[in-house]
């Protein structure tokens, strides 16, 4: 199991992020490959060295628009005549977009994909000099019990038998590392959720599957071998065990940034509740608004943050105000301290 979150920042107590691996300085150069990136062929701390925040989520598209989003938010600029270039665009893999502070990054599927991508993100970090960044998996779930359209911050990830770690076999014998997402973090981010009248936003576990159909207990796979009965006995099961909603990311998120000494977040919004279902039913409008949930959470606390930070104008922007009250900004703005 990893160290504890303390043990990592004494180690580092400057924020810087932790790379566990001595081979890397060693090296002449350092290809991160997927992101079409390199130690010898870019300067790292030049692009990358001013982010904040990693903002990760499954498909290019999304991305892109979280990139748009988060600009007009913060008010960032794009030179004149210019627009968002996709800075992975050559690996073929993922998407990669940085606004000021924030990098926007498409994940894929699944926790090979989302590992590999965290992988190369953590080392783009390091080589970057980034301190303390904090990064976000901006998702969608199943809920349980949960009416499509909630949102759900993570407080744990956990796999399929229901272990709060996530474990690989690495030279032939299972490591595991703890999935640990940041509390504090999941606390503010529910703390920043509008009181809606359309949606909830809820904190509970998430479960972390291997796969969409099966793995997920679905009906409607090519494959099933259980019965109706047997998949609602299971989501019972879990949902008692405080498990409020299932993706296929959390468990590696959680785990690779934990082990690096990053705080992370995890925050999805529900397709469908799984008591009542399996297909995803909703309309094609319906999910890409309900996809921009999770988004404009995140984009709040990164708001409020830079705002906190002096690094953005609360009148001279185009975006709108953040929505806290005073009290609360002010508890957050102690809390953000303890960040830096
Ligand atoms: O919404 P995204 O980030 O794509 O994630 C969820 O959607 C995919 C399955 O449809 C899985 O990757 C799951 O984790
Ligand atoms: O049910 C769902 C919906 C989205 N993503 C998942 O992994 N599962």
């Amino acid at each position: 199991m990893s160290a504890s979150d303390e043990e990592i920042h004494d180690e580092y107590p400057d924020g810087s992020v932790r790379l566990r691996n001595p081979n890397i300085e060693l090296m002449d150069q350092d290809i991160l490959y997927h992101l079409a990136l390199g130690s010898g062929s870019h300067d790292l701390v030049e692009m990358f060295g001013d982010v904040k925040f990693v903002c990760m989520g499954g498909t290019p598209k999304r991305m892109e628009q979280f990139a748009y989003y988060i600009m007009e938010q913060i008010g960032h600029k794009l030179p004149a005549g210019t627009t968002l270039q996709d800075i992975s665009k050559y690996s073929y893999r993922y998407s990669m977009y940085k606004v000021g502070p924030v990098l926007s990054i498409s994940h894929g599927m699944g926790i090979p994909s989302v590992g590999i991508l965290l992988h190369e993100v953590i080392k783009l970090m390091y080589h970057a000099k980034v301190k303390d960044p904090i990064f976000f998996r901006i998702g969608t779930c199943g809920g349980i019990g949960l009416e499509g359209g909630t949102v759900v911050i993570s407080e744990e990830a956990v796999d399929g038998l229901l272990r709060p770690y996530l474990e690989l076999p690495v030279l032939g014998k299972l490591v595991q590392r703890t999935a640990k997402l940041d509390k504090r973090l999941a606390r503010d981010l529910k703390s920043m959720a509008e009181p809606s009248q359309l949606f909830e936003t809820v904190t509970g576990k998430t479960m972390c599957t291997y796969d969409f159909y099966e793995g997920q207990g679905r009906l409607d796979g090519a494959f099933c071998e259980f019965t109706e009965q047997e998949k609602l006995e299971y989501m019972e099961q879990v949902h008692k065990a405080g498990v409020a909603n299932i993706e296929m990311e959390s468990l590696s998120f959680a785990a690779l940034t934990h082990h690096a000494g990053i705080k992370s977040a995890v925050v999805c919004v529900a397709l469908l509740d799984r008591l009542k279902g399996d297909q995803v039913l909703a309309p094609h409008e319906v999910l890409e608004e309900w996809q921009e949930r999770p988004q404009k959470l995140v984009a709040r606390y990164i708001k409020n943050y830079l705002a906190m930070k002096g690094r953005l104008s609360l009148d001279g922007h185009s975006g709108s105000v953040p929505v806290l009250s005073p009290r609360r900004y002010k508890l957050v703005q102690q809390e953000s301290e303890t960040y830096d």
